[in-house]
Protein backbone atom coordinates (compact mmCIF):
# COMPACT_ATOMS: atom_id res chain seq x y z
CA UNK A 1 0.00 0.00 0.00
CA UNK A 2 2.69 2.21 0.99
CA UNK A 3 4.64 1.33 -1.92
CA UNK A 4 1.85 2.13 -4.04
CA UNK A 5 1.03 5.58 -2.78
CA UNK A 6 5.06 6.37 -3.21
CA UNK A 7 5.25 5.26 -6.75
CA UNK A 8 1.74 7.31 -6.91
CA UNK A 9 3.22 10.26 -5.90
CA UNK A 10 6.15 9.89 -7.99
CA UNK A 11 4.33 9.12 -11.18
CA UNK A 12 3.00 12.63 -10.69
CA UNK A 13 5.96 14.36 -10.35
CA UNK A 14 8.01 12.02 -12.57
CA UNK A 15 5.16 12.67 -15.73
CA UNK A 16 6.43 15.97 -15.29
CA UNK A 17 10.22 15.42 -15.42
CA UNK A 18 9.35 13.15 -17.91
CA UNK A 19 7.31 15.68 -20.33
CA UNK A 20 10.28 18.12 -19.68
CA UNK A 21 13.12 15.37 -20.23
CA UNK A 22 11.34 14.02 -23.50
CA UNK A 23 10.89 17.42 -25.01
CA UNK A 24 14.14 18.56 -24.62
CA UNK A 25 15.75 15.24 -25.55
CA UNK A 26 14.29 15.10 -29.09
CA UNK A 27 15.13 18.70 -29.33
CA UNK A 28 18.61 17.60 -28.98
CA UNK A 29 18.83 14.28 -30.41
CA UNK A 30 17.07 16.54 -33.82
CA UNK A 31 19.96 18.99 -33.25
CA UNK A 32 22.87 16.47 -32.82
CA UNK A 33 21.21 13.86 -35.25
CA UNK A 34 20.96 16.41 -38.27
CA UNK A 35 24.37 17.66 -37.46
CA UNK A 36 26.04 14.12 -37.60
CA UNK A 37 23.46 13.34 -41.25
CA UNK A 38 24.68 16.61 -42.31
CA UNK A 39 28.96 15.63 -41.93
CA UNK A 40 28.49 11.96 -42.49
CA UNK A 41 25.96 12.61 -45.61
CA UNK A 42 29.23 14.47 -47.51
CA UNK A 43 30.41 12.31 -49.84
CA UNK A 44 33.62 10.53 -48.30
CA UNK A 45 37.04 10.01 -50.67
CA UNK A 46 37.17 6.49 -51.71
CA UNK A 47 40.45 4.98 -52.86
CA UNK A 48 43.08 6.44 -54.59
CA UNK A 49 41.46 9.88 -54.40
CA UNK A 50 42.50 10.88 -51.52
CA UNK A 51 44.97 13.84 -50.89
CA UNK A 52 48.43 12.39 -50.45
CA UNK A 53 49.74 14.48 -48.09
CA UNK A 54 52.23 12.20 -45.41
CA UNK A 55 55.46 13.78 -45.70
CA UNK A 56 58.37 11.38 -44.99
CA UNK A 57 58.56 7.34 -44.69
CA UNK A 58 56.08 6.53 -46.61
CA UNK A 59 56.23 9.55 -48.33
CA UNK A 60 52.04 9.76 -49.10
CA UNK A 61 51.08 6.37 -48.12
CA UNK A 62 49.45 7.55 -45.17
CA UNK A 63 46.32 9.42 -44.39
CA UNK A 64 45.84 8.13 -40.61
CA UNK A 65 48.15 6.71 -38.18
CA UNK A 66 46.21 4.08 -35.38
CA UNK A 67 48.22 3.53 -32.49
CA UNK A 68 47.00 0.41 -30.87
CA UNK A 69 44.82 -2.28 -32.44
CA UNK A 70 42.25 -2.89 -29.18
CA UNK A 71 38.63 -2.76 -29.68
CA UNK A 72 38.70 0.91 -30.50
CA UNK A 73 41.78 1.68 -32.63
CA UNK A 74 40.44 -1.90 -34.39
CA UNK A 75 37.22 -1.16 -35.50
CA UNK A 76 38.25 2.55 -36.26
CA UNK A 77 40.89 1.42 -38.62
CA UNK A 78 38.11 -0.55 -40.24
CA UNK A 79 35.41 2.39 -40.83
CA UNK A 80 37.99 4.43 -41.62
CA UNK A 81 39.35 1.94 -44.24
CA UNK A 82 36.09 1.51 -45.68
CA UNK A 83 35.84 5.09 -46.17
CA UNK A 84 39.12 5.12 -48.64
CA UNK A 85 40.89 6.45 -45.92
CA UNK A 86 44.56 4.83 -46.14
CA UNK A 87 45.37 3.76 -42.51
CA UNK A 88 48.96 2.48 -40.85
CA UNK A 89 47.19 0.78 -37.53
CA UNK A 90 50.90 0.11 -34.93
CA UNK A 91 50.00 -2.53 -32.52
CA UNK A 92 52.76 -3.40 -29.85
CA UNK A 93 51.49 -6.98 -29.68
CA UNK A 94 49.20 -8.95 -32.31
CA UNK A 95 49.33 -12.10 -30.45
CA UNK A 96 45.65 -12.72 -29.23
CA UNK A 97 44.89 -10.67 -25.80
CA UNK A 98 44.61 -13.18 -22.82
CA UNK A 99 42.55 -10.44 -20.85
CA UNK A 100 39.91 -10.31 -18.34
CA UNK A 101 38.62 -6.94 -19.74
CA UNK A 102 36.22 -6.45 -22.01
CA UNK A 103 34.03 -9.13 -22.24
CA UNK A 104 30.51 -8.09 -21.86
CA UNK A 105 29.50 -5.88 -24.63
CA UNK A 106 25.96 -4.15 -24.15
CA UNK A 107 22.95 -4.33 -26.74
CA UNK A 108 24.01 -0.76 -27.51
CA UNK A 109 27.48 -1.69 -28.34
CA UNK A 110 26.23 -4.53 -30.51
CA UNK A 111 24.27 -2.14 -32.50
CA UNK A 112 27.28 0.22 -32.83
CA UNK A 113 29.03 -2.97 -34.41
CA UNK A 114 26.51 -2.79 -37.02
CA UNK A 115 26.40 0.48 -37.69
CA UNK A 116 30.59 -0.15 -38.46
CA UNK A 117 29.48 -3.27 -40.19
CA UNK A 118 31.25 -5.06 -38.15
CA UNK A 119 28.77 -7.26 -36.33
CA UNK A 120 30.14 -10.63 -37.79
CA UNK A 121 33.13 -9.90 -35.26
CA UNK A 122 31.10 -11.98 -32.38
CA UNK A 123 30.35 -14.84 -34.64
CA UNK A 124 32.33 -17.83 -34.50
CA UNK A 125 34.01 -16.77 -31.23
CA UNK A 126 31.35 -19.11 -29.32
CA UNK A 127 30.27 -15.69 -28.05
CA UNK A 128 26.99 -15.41 -25.80
CA UNK A 129 23.64 -13.60 -26.08
CA UNK A 130 23.56 -11.45 -23.34
CA UNK A 131 19.82 -10.44 -21.66
CA UNK A 132 20.26 -9.05 -18.74
CA UNK A 133 21.10 -9.38 -14.81
CA UNK A 134 19.50 -10.97 -11.91
CA UNK A 135 20.73 -9.15 -8.83
CA UNK A 136 20.93 -11.00 -5.38
CA UNK A 137 20.64 -9.21 -2.00
CA UNK A 138 19.89 -10.89 0.75
CA UNK A 139 18.13 -13.70 -0.32
CA UNK A 140 15.71 -11.65 -2.34
CA UNK A 141 16.19 -11.79 -6.66
CA UNK A 142 15.82 -8.84 -8.65
CA UNK A 143 15.34 -9.47 -12.82
CA UNK A 144 16.90 -6.27 -14.65
CA UNK A 145 16.50 -7.34 -18.41
CA UNK A 146 17.36 -5.54 -21.40
CA UNK A 147 14.53 -3.52 -23.23
CA UNK A 148 14.99 -5.70 -26.53
CA UNK A 149 11.10 -6.58 -27.05
CA UNK A 150 11.12 -3.85 -30.04
CA UNK A 151 14.15 -4.73 -31.62
CA UNK A 152 15.05 -8.06 -33.99
CA UNK A 153 15.60 -11.20 -31.99
CA UNK A 154 19.42 -10.96 -33.15
CA UNK A 155 19.99 -7.70 -31.20
CA UNK A 156 21.48 -8.11 -27.36
CA UNK A 157 24.39 -7.69 -25.16
CA UNK A 158 26.92 -10.43 -26.26
CA UNK A 159 29.86 -11.82 -23.99
CA UNK A 160 32.57 -13.41 -25.72
CA UNK A 161 36.42 -13.97 -24.79
CA UNK A 162 38.12 -10.67 -25.41
CA UNK A 163 41.12 -12.07 -27.49
CA UNK A 164 38.97 -13.87 -29.77
CA UNK A 165 36.44 -10.49 -30.16
CA UNK A 166 39.63 -8.81 -30.56
CA UNK A 167 41.58 -10.68 -33.43
CA UNK A 168 38.05 -10.79 -35.26
CA UNK A 169 38.25 -7.03 -35.35
CA UNK A 170 41.75 -6.96 -35.99
CA UNK A 171 41.12 -9.31 -38.94
CA UNK A 172 38.16 -7.38 -40.61
CA UNK A 173 40.40 -4.31 -40.15
CA UNK A 174 43.83 -6.01 -42.04
CA UNK A 175 41.55 -7.66 -44.75
CA UNK A 176 40.74 -4.21 -46.36
CA UNK A 177 43.54 -3.14 -49.14
CA UNK A 178 44.35 0.19 -47.55
CA UNK A 179 44.85 -0.55 -43.90
CA UNK A 180 48.45 -1.95 -42.84
CA UNK A 181 49.02 -3.68 -39.61
CA UNK A 182 52.23 -3.80 -37.80
CA UNK A 183 53.93 -4.57 -34.95
CA UNK A 184 55.48 -2.14 -32.87
CA UNK A 185 55.48 0.13 -29.62
CA UNK A 186 55.03 3.46 -29.91
CA UNK A 187 57.77 5.02 -27.59
CA UNK A 188 56.65 8.70 -28.74
CA UNK A 189 54.53 11.08 -30.78
CA UNK A 190 56.78 13.32 -33.37
CA UNK A 191 55.66 17.47 -32.43
CA UNK A 192 56.64 19.98 -35.21
CA UNK A 193 55.72 23.61 -34.08
CA UNK A 194 52.98 22.20 -31.91
CA UNK A 195 51.45 19.77 -34.93
CA UNK A 196 51.70 16.15 -34.24
CA UNK A 197 53.02 14.61 -37.31
CA UNK A 198 53.10 11.18 -36.95
CA UNK A 199 55.02 8.82 -34.33
CA UNK A 200 58.31 7.16 -33.52
CA UNK A 201 57.98 3.64 -32.82
CA UNK A 202 60.37 0.24 -32.65
CA UNK A 203 59.42 -2.99 -34.42
CA UNK A 204 59.75 -6.83 -33.57
CA UNK A 205 63.06 -6.41 -33.76
CA UNK A 206 63.75 -3.63 -31.95
CA UNK A 207 64.64 -0.65 -34.57
CA UNK A 208 63.59 2.64 -33.80
CA UNK A 209 61.25 3.64 -36.62
CA UNK A 210 59.11 6.86 -37.37
CA UNK A 211 55.77 7.03 -39.37
CA UNK A 212 54.38 9.96 -40.81
CA UNK A 213 50.94 10.85 -41.23
CA UNK A 214 48.36 14.09 -41.56
CA UNK A 215 45.98 12.52 -38.77
CA UNK A 216 46.86 10.26 -35.53
CA UNK A 217 44.56 8.78 -33.61
CA UNK A 218 45.97 7.24 -30.32
CA UNK A 219 44.15 4.19 -28.75
CA UNK A 220 46.38 2.49 -26.45
CA UNK A 221 44.04 2.03 -24.30
CA UNK A 222 43.45 2.21 -19.81
CA UNK A 223 47.64 2.00 -19.58
CA UNK A 224 48.34 4.70 -22.65
CA UNK A 225 51.75 5.79 -22.15
CA UNK A 226 50.99 9.00 -24.97
CA UNK A 227 47.75 10.29 -23.39
CA UNK A 228 50.27 12.65 -21.16
CA UNK A 229 50.44 15.28 -24.15
CA UNK A 230 46.89 15.03 -25.46
CA UNK A 231 44.87 15.33 -22.27
CA UNK A 232 44.94 16.00 -18.71
CA UNK A 233 44.89 12.31 -17.49
CA UNK A 234 43.30 12.20 -14.26
CA UNK A 235 43.11 9.09 -12.91
CA UNK A 236 41.49 7.31 -9.84
CA UNK A 237 41.29 3.67 -9.20
CA UNK A 238 38.62 2.97 -6.29
CA UNK A 239 38.82 -0.44 -6.43
CA UNK A 240 40.79 -3.75 -8.61
CA UNK A 241 38.81 -6.28 -9.99
CA UNK A 242 39.67 -10.02 -9.61
CA UNK A 243 38.54 -12.55 -12.26
CA UNK A 244 38.41 -16.16 -12.27
CA UNK A 245 37.02 -18.61 -15.12
CA UNK A 246 34.35 -21.21 -13.84
CA UNK A 247 34.03 -24.14 -15.59
CA UNK A 248 31.62 -27.21 -14.90
CA UNK A 249 28.58 -24.80 -14.12
CA UNK A 250 25.86 -22.97 -15.47
CA UNK A 251 24.30 -19.75 -14.08
CA UNK A 252 20.88 -20.06 -12.81
CA UNK A 253 19.24 -18.27 -15.60
CA UNK A 254 20.29 -18.99 -19.59
CA UNK A 255 21.47 -15.71 -21.05
CA UNK A 256 21.71 -13.74 -17.91
CA UNK A 257 24.19 -12.57 -15.61
CA UNK A 258 24.51 -12.43 -12.03
CA UNK A 259 25.31 -9.38 -9.48
CA UNK A 260 25.67 -10.41 -5.69
CA UNK A 261 25.83 -7.48 -3.46
CA UNK A 262 27.36 -9.25 -0.44
CA UNK A 263 30.00 -7.48 2.04
CA UNK A 264 32.69 -7.11 1.89
CA UNK A 265 32.48 -7.25 -2.17
CA UNK A 266 30.01 -7.38 -4.78
CA UNK A 267 30.65 -10.07 -6.87
CA UNK A 268 29.76 -10.27 -11.25
CA UNK A 269 29.30 -13.68 -12.90
CA UNK A 270 28.27 -13.86 -16.50
CA UNK A 271 29.30 -16.15 -19.30
CA UNK A 272 32.28 -15.82 -21.67
CA UNK A 273 31.79 -18.86 -23.52
CA UNK A 274 29.33 -21.90 -23.66
CA UNK A 275 31.01 -23.86 -21.24
CA UNK A 276 33.21 -21.17 -19.08
CA UNK A 277 32.01 -18.39 -16.51
CA UNK A 278 33.73 -15.39 -15.95
CA UNK A 279 33.70 -14.07 -12.17
CA UNK A 280 34.63 -10.52 -11.34
CA UNK A 281 35.11 -9.78 -7.51
CA UNK A 282 35.31 -6.23 -7.06
CA UNK A 283 37.93 -5.72 -4.11
CA UNK A 284 38.43 -1.31 -2.73
CA UNK A 285 42.25 -0.69 -3.48
CA UNK A 286 42.81 -0.08 0.25
CA UNK A 287 42.52 -3.95 1.18
CA UNK A 288 43.54 -5.96 -1.95
CA UNK A 289 45.37 -8.72 -0.68
CA UNK A 290 48.76 -10.05 -2.37
CA UNK A 291 47.99 -12.52 -5.25
CA UNK A 292 51.76 -14.30 -5.23
CA UNK A 293 51.91 -14.54 -1.70
CA UNK A 294 48.29 -16.43 -1.76
CA UNK A 295 46.65 -13.76 0.41
CA UNK A 296 44.06 -13.50 -2.15
CA UNK A 297 43.51 -17.11 -2.63
CA UNK A 298 42.65 -17.26 1.04
CA UNK A 299 40.38 -13.96 0.70
CA UNK A 300 38.29 -15.16 -2.26
CA UNK A 301 37.83 -19.09 -0.24
CA UNK A 302 36.97 -17.36 3.08
CA UNK A 303 35.17 -13.88 2.75
CA UNK A 304 34.00 -13.95 -1.13
CA UNK A 305 33.11 -18.11 -1.49
CA UNK A 306 30.38 -18.46 1.27
CA UNK A 307 28.35 -15.68 -0.71
CA UNK A 308 28.87 -17.17 -3.91
CA UNK A 309 25.93 -18.61 -5.73
CA UNK A 310 25.44 -22.30 -4.12
CA UNK A 311 25.29 -24.05 -7.35
CA UNK A 312 28.36 -22.29 -8.13
CA UNK A 313 30.44 -22.93 -4.97
CA UNK A 314 31.92 -26.12 -6.23
CA UNK A 315 33.35 -24.57 -9.22
CA UNK A 316 34.21 -21.12 -7.62
CA UNK A 317 36.48 -23.25 -5.05
CA UNK A 318 38.04 -25.47 -7.99
CA UNK A 319 38.65 -21.81 -10.10
CA UNK A 320 40.83 -20.44 -6.96
CA UNK A 321 43.00 -23.68 -7.00
CA UNK A 322 43.58 -23.82 -10.51
CA UNK A 323 47.33 -21.99 -11.13
CA UNK A 324 47.49 -18.93 -12.78
CA UNK A 325 43.62 -18.78 -12.75
CA UNK A 326 43.30 -15.61 -10.54
CA UNK A 327 43.68 -12.28 -12.57
CA UNK A 328 43.40 -8.59 -11.21
CA UNK A 329 43.07 -5.47 -13.04
CA UNK A 330 42.99 -1.90 -12.14
CA UNK A 331 39.43 -0.61 -12.41
CA UNK A 332 40.45 2.98 -13.35
CA UNK A 333 37.98 6.07 -13.71
CA UNK A 334 39.36 9.16 -15.44
CA UNK A 335 37.09 11.64 -17.46
CA UNK A 336 37.69 12.90 -20.90
CA UNK A 337 39.84 16.19 -20.60
CA UNK A 338 41.32 16.53 -23.73
CA UNK A 339 43.38 19.16 -24.73
CA UNK A 340 42.90 19.81 -28.43
CA UNK A 341 46.24 18.98 -30.28
CA UNK A 342 46.22 20.19 -33.83
CA UNK A 343 47.60 15.98 -36.32
CA UNK A 344 46.02 14.50 -33.16
CA UNK A 345 43.43 12.73 -31.20
CA UNK A 346 42.53 10.78 -28.30
CA UNK A 347 39.94 7.84 -28.11
CA UNK A 348 39.07 4.84 -26.08
CA UNK A 349 40.70 4.04 -22.65
CA UNK A 350 43.36 6.32 -23.24
CA UNK A 351 40.82 9.05 -23.24
CA UNK A 352 38.44 7.82 -21.02
CA UNK A 353 37.58 5.68 -18.52
CA UNK A 354 35.19 4.78 -15.95
CA UNK A 355 34.51 1.85 -13.63
CA UNK A 356 34.42 -1.31 -15.42
CA UNK A 357 31.68 -3.32 -12.72
CA UNK A 358 28.79 -2.41 -15.19
CA UNK A 359 31.52 -3.45 -18.15
CA UNK A 360 30.40 -0.68 -20.43
CA UNK A 361 33.62 0.86 -22.01
CA UNK A 362 33.75 -1.16 -24.94
CA UNK A 363 29.86 0.47 -26.06
CA UNK A 364 31.45 3.87 -25.61
CA UNK A 365 34.90 2.76 -27.57
CA UNK A 366 32.24 1.82 -30.50
CA UNK A 367 30.15 4.59 -29.69
CA UNK A 368 33.10 7.50 -30.07
CA UNK A 369 34.48 5.38 -33.50
CA UNK A 370 30.95 5.88 -35.12
CA UNK A 371 30.95 9.42 -34.13
CA UNK A 372 34.59 9.83 -35.37
CA UNK A 373 34.19 8.26 -38.74
CA UNK A 374 31.22 10.03 -39.37
CA UNK A 375 32.83 13.53 -38.41
CA UNK A 376 35.77 12.41 -41.21
CA UNK A 377 33.59 11.33 -43.78
CA UNK A 378 33.27 15.07 -45.70
CA UNK A 379 37.28 15.68 -45.22
CA UNK A 380 38.72 15.23 -48.49
CA UNK A 381 42.38 16.64 -47.02
CA UNK A 382 43.59 16.42 -44.06
CA UNK A 383 46.71 18.20 -44.36
CA UNK A 384 45.31 21.81 -42.26
CA UNK A 385 45.95 20.52 -38.82
CA UNK A 386 44.70 23.20 -37.05
CA UNK A 387 41.27 23.62 -39.10
CA UNK A 388 40.87 19.80 -38.53
CA UNK A 389 41.24 20.23 -35.00
CA UNK A 390 39.13 22.68 -34.42
CA UNK A 391 36.17 21.11 -36.49
CA UNK A 392 36.79 18.10 -34.71
CA UNK A 393 36.49 19.44 -30.77
CA UNK A 394 32.29 18.98 -31.66
CA UNK A 395 33.47 15.25 -31.34
CA UNK A 396 33.83 15.62 -27.51
CA UNK A 397 30.59 17.13 -27.25
CA UNK A 398 28.79 15.01 -29.42
CA UNK A 399 29.68 11.76 -27.52
CA UNK A 400 28.67 13.44 -24.50
CA UNK A 401 24.95 11.18 -24.45
CA UNK A 402 26.79 7.99 -24.44
CA UNK A 403 29.68 8.53 -22.62
CA UNK A 404 28.32 10.34 -19.79
CA UNK A 405 25.45 8.47 -19.10
CA UNK A 406 27.66 5.02 -19.28
CA UNK A 407 30.03 7.10 -17.21
CA UNK A 408 28.34 8.21 -14.61
CA UNK A 409 25.97 5.10 -14.31
CA UNK A 410 29.46 2.83 -13.95
CA UNK A 411 30.63 4.88 -11.12
CA UNK A 412 27.66 5.42 -8.93
CA UNK A 413 26.92 1.89 -9.22
CA UNK A 414 29.89 0.42 -7.80
CA UNK A 415 29.68 3.02 -5.02
CA UNK A 416 25.68 1.93 -4.49
CA UNK A 417 27.30 -2.09 -4.84
CA UNK A 418 29.76 -1.79 -2.79
CA UNK A 419 29.12 -2.41 0.61
CA UNK A 420 29.17 -0.21 3.58
CA UNK A 421 28.63 0.40 7.13
CA UNK A 422 26.76 3.64 6.61
CA UNK A 423 22.94 3.04 6.88
CA UNK A 424 22.37 5.43 4.34
CA UNK A 425 24.69 3.98 1.51
CA UNK A 426 22.77 0.30 2.54
CA UNK A 427 19.72 2.37 2.33
CA UNK A 428 20.61 3.62 -1.02
CA UNK A 429 21.43 -0.09 -2.01
CA UNK A 430 17.81 -1.05 -0.93
CA UNK A 431 16.11 1.95 -2.96
CA UNK A 432 17.70 1.24 -5.89
CA UNK A 433 16.64 -2.45 -5.97
CA UNK A 434 13.30 -1.58 -4.78
CA UNK A 435 13.38 0.86 -8.13
CA UNK A 436 14.46 -1.54 -10.26
CA UNK A 437 11.55 -3.84 -9.06
CA UNK A 438 8.62 -1.55 -9.72
CA UNK A 439 8.76 -2.34 -13.34
CA UNK A 440 7.20 -0.33 -16.15
CA UNK A 441 9.13 2.88 -16.93
CA UNK A 442 11.09 3.27 -14.17
CA UNK A 443 13.05 -0.37 -14.23
CA UNK A 444 12.55 -0.20 -18.23
CA UNK A 445 13.95 3.19 -18.36
CA UNK A 446 16.40 2.26 -16.25
CA UNK A 447 18.14 -0.85 -17.44
CA UNK A 448 17.56 0.79 -20.90
CA UNK A 449 20.10 4.10 -20.07
CA UNK A 450 22.70 0.66 -18.77
CA UNK A 451 22.08 -1.98 -22.10
CA UNK A 452 23.42 1.76 -24.16
CA UNK A 453 19.96 1.75 -25.76
CA UNK A 454 18.83 5.14 -24.55
CA UNK A 455 21.86 6.93 -23.74
CA UNK A 456 21.08 10.32 -22.06
CA UNK A 457 21.91 12.29 -19.70
CA UNK A 458 18.38 14.05 -19.01
CA UNK A 459 16.76 10.24 -18.82
CA UNK A 460 19.74 9.93 -16.18
CA UNK A 461 18.72 13.07 -14.14
CA UNK A 462 14.88 12.15 -14.56
CA UNK A 463 15.74 8.54 -12.92
CA UNK A 464 18.09 10.26 -10.23
CA UNK A 465 15.13 12.01 -9.13
CA UNK A 466 12.51 9.54 -9.43
CA UNK A 467 14.61 7.09 -6.98
CA UNK A 468 15.45 9.97 -4.48
CA UNK A 469 11.39 10.57 -4.49
CA UNK A 470 11.18 6.98 -4.03
CA UNK A 471 13.95 6.71 -1.37
CA UNK A 472 12.86 9.34 0.63
CA UNK A 473 9.25 8.61 0.28
CA UNK A 474 10.26 5.07 1.60
CA UNK A 475 11.85 6.79 4.68
CA UNK A 476 8.52 9.06 5.57
CA UNK A 477 5.78 6.40 5.14
CA UNK A 478 3.73 6.17 7.21
CA UNK A 479 4.12 9.38 9.20
CA UNK A 480 7.25 12.16 8.28
CA UNK A 481 8.46 11.70 12.34
CA UNK A 482 11.98 14.36 12.81
CA UNK A 483 13.89 11.30 12.65
CA UNK A 484 12.73 10.16 9.31
CA UNK A 485 12.85 13.73 7.71
CA UNK A 486 16.70 13.60 9.04
CA UNK A 487 17.29 10.15 7.77
CA UNK A 488 15.57 11.38 4.45
CA UNK A 489 18.03 14.53 4.23
CA UNK A 490 20.50 11.92 5.13
CA UNK A 491 19.68 10.02 2.55
CA UNK A 492 19.65 12.53 -0.09
CA UNK A 493 22.32 14.18 0.62
CA UNK A 494 24.80 10.70 0.36
CA UNK A 495 23.24 10.49 -2.85
CA UNK A 496 23.79 14.03 -4.35
CA UNK A 497 27.24 13.43 -2.65
CA UNK A 498 28.07 10.48 -5.05
CA UNK A 499 26.11 11.22 -8.21
CA UNK A 500 27.18 14.93 -8.53
CA UNK A 501 30.99 15.04 -8.62
CA UNK A 502 30.88 12.83 -11.57
CA UNK A 503 28.21 15.46 -13.30
CA UNK A 504 30.34 17.98 -12.55
CA UNK A 505 33.40 15.47 -13.92
CA UNK A 506 31.82 14.54 -17.09
CA UNK A 507 30.70 18.89 -17.47
CA UNK A 508 27.50 19.72 -16.76
CA UNK A 509 27.15 22.29 -19.85
CA UNK A 510 28.52 19.59 -22.49
CA UNK A 511 26.16 17.00 -20.83
CA UNK A 512 22.90 18.91 -20.46
CA UNK A 513 23.09 22.36 -22.51
CA UNK A 514 25.14 21.01 -25.61
CA UNK A 515 23.47 23.61 -28.03
CA UNK A 516 25.21 26.34 -26.06
CA UNK A 517 28.52 24.77 -26.43
CA UNK A 518 30.12 26.74 -29.80
CA UNK A 519 32.71 23.47 -30.92
CA UNK A 520 28.81 21.64 -31.44
CA UNK A 521 28.19 23.99 -34.18
CA UNK A 522 31.46 23.57 -36.42
CA UNK A 523 31.06 22.43 -39.37
CA UNK A 524 33.35 20.17 -41.79
CA UNK A 525 36.01 22.73 -43.23
CA UNK A 526 34.81 23.67 -47.10
CA UNK A 527 37.75 23.19 -49.55
CA UNK A 528 38.28 21.42 -52.41
CA UNK A 529 33.90 21.96 -53.19
CA UNK A 530 32.61 19.11 -50.93
CA UNK A 531 29.55 17.49 -52.69
CA UNK A 532 26.63 16.32 -51.24
CA UNK A 533 25.49 12.57 -51.08
CA UNK A 534 23.30 10.61 -49.20
CA UNK A 535 25.77 7.43 -48.27
CA UNK A 536 24.60 8.17 -44.51
CA UNK A 537 20.48 8.72 -45.00
CA UNK A 538 21.06 5.13 -46.89
CA UNK A 539 23.30 3.39 -43.98
CA UNK A 540 20.04 5.42 -41.60
CA UNK A 541 17.46 3.84 -43.64
CA UNK A 542 18.84 0.38 -43.21
CA UNK A 543 19.35 1.24 -39.18
CA UNK A 544 16.04 1.72 -38.99
CA UNK A 545 15.54 -2.14 -39.23
CA UNK A 546 17.51 -2.17 -35.74
CA UNK A 547 16.55 0.84 -34.36
CA UNK A 548 13.70 2.58 -33.14
CA UNK A 549 13.78 6.14 -33.57
CA UNK A 550 13.93 7.51 -30.12
CA UNK A 551 14.20 6.26 -26.33
CA UNK A 552 10.07 6.87 -25.43
CA UNK A 553 9.45 4.06 -28.49
CA UNK A 554 11.82 1.47 -26.74
CA UNK A 555 9.85 1.61 -23.91
C1 LIG B 1 38.79 -5.47 -15.32
C2 LIG B 1 38.11 -4.83 -16.47
C3 LIG B 1 37.01 -5.42 -17.03
C4 LIG B 1 36.35 -4.81 -18.09
N1 LIG B 1 35.24 -5.40 -18.61
C5 LIG B 1 34.57 -4.80 -19.60
C6 LIG B 1 33.41 -5.40 -20.16
O1 LIG B 1 32.98 -6.47 -19.76
N2 LIG B 1 32.79 -4.73 -21.16
C7 LIG B 1 33.24 -3.55 -21.65
O2 LIG B 1 32.63 -2.98 -22.55
N3 LIG B 1 34.35 -2.99 -21.17
C8 LIG B 1 35.03 -3.58 -20.17
N4 LIG B 1 36.17 -3.02 -19.70
C9 LIG B 1 36.70 -1.83 -20.37
C10 LIG B 1 37.25 -2.22 -21.75
O3 LIG B 1 38.20 -3.22 -21.60
C11 LIG B 1 37.85 -1.01 -22.43
O4 LIG B 1 36.97 0.07 -22.35
C12 LIG B 1 38.15 -1.29 -23.90
O5 LIG B 1 38.99 -2.40 -24.03
C13 LIG B 1 38.81 -0.04 -24.48
O6 LIG B 1 39.31 -0.30 -25.75
P1 LIG B 1 40.66 0.41 -26.24
O7 LIG B 1 40.81 0.04 -27.65
O8 LIG B 1 40.66 1.82 -25.84
O9 LIG B 1 41.79 -0.28 -25.36
P2 LIG B 1 42.34 -1.75 -25.49
O10 LIG B 1 41.28 -2.69 -25.93
O11 LIG B 1 43.02 -2.02 -24.19
O12 LIG B 1 43.43 -1.67 -26.65
C14 LIG B 1 44.63 -0.94 -26.53
C15 LIG B 1 45.62 -1.54 -27.50
O13 LIG B 1 46.73 -0.69 -27.62
C16 LIG B 1 47.90 -1.47 -27.62
N5 LIG B 1 48.99 -0.60 -27.17
C17 LIG B 1 49.17 -0.11 -25.94
N6 LIG B 1 50.24 0.69 -25.90
C18 LIG B 1 50.76 0.68 -27.15
C19 LIG B 1 51.87 1.32 -27.76
N7 LIG B 1 52.66 2.12 -27.06
N8 LIG B 1 52.12 1.10 -29.06
C20 LIG B 1 51.30 0.30 -29.80
N9 LIG B 1 50.23 -0.32 -29.27
C21 LIG B 1 49.96 -0.13 -27.96
C22 LIG B 1 47.59 -2.61 -26.68
O14 LIG B 1 48.43 -3.72 -26.92
C23 LIG B 1 46.14 -2.89 -27.03
O15 LIG B 1 46.01 -3.83 -28.06
C24 LIG B 1 36.84 -3.61 -18.63
C25 LIG B 1 37.98 -3.01 -18.08
C26 LIG B 1 38.60 -3.60 -17.01
C27 LIG B 1 39.80 -2.94 -16.41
Amino acid sequence: MAEQYIVGVGAVIASLLGFLFLYCNSLIRFRGLSKLKRAASMEFPKGNSVNKTGNSEGVGTTDIIIVGAGVAGAALAYSLGKDGRRVRMIERDLNMPNRIVGELLYPGGYIKLIELGLEDCVDEIDAQQFLGYTLYKDGKETLVSYPLEKFQSHISGRTSHNGRFVQRLRKKASSLHNVTLEQGTVTSLIEENGIVKGVHYKNKSGQVLTAYAPLTIVCDGCFSNLRRSLCYPKVDIPSYLVGLTLTNCNLPKKNYGAIILGHPSPIILYPVSSTEIRCMVDVPSEKVPSVSNGEMACYLKTQVAPKVLPELYNSFMSAIEKKGNIRIMPAKIMAAAPHLTPGALLIGDALNMRHAITGGGMTVALSDVVILRDLLRPLHDLSDAFTISKYLESFYTLRKPMSSTINILANVLQKVFSASSNPAMENLQHTFLGYLRLGGMFSYGASAMLSGLCPSPLSLAFHFFSIAIYGVGRLLLPFPSPRRLWDGAKFLWVASSILLPYIYSEGIRQMFFPLTVPAYYRTPPKKGGIKYSSPLHRLRRNQTNVLPPNCASIL
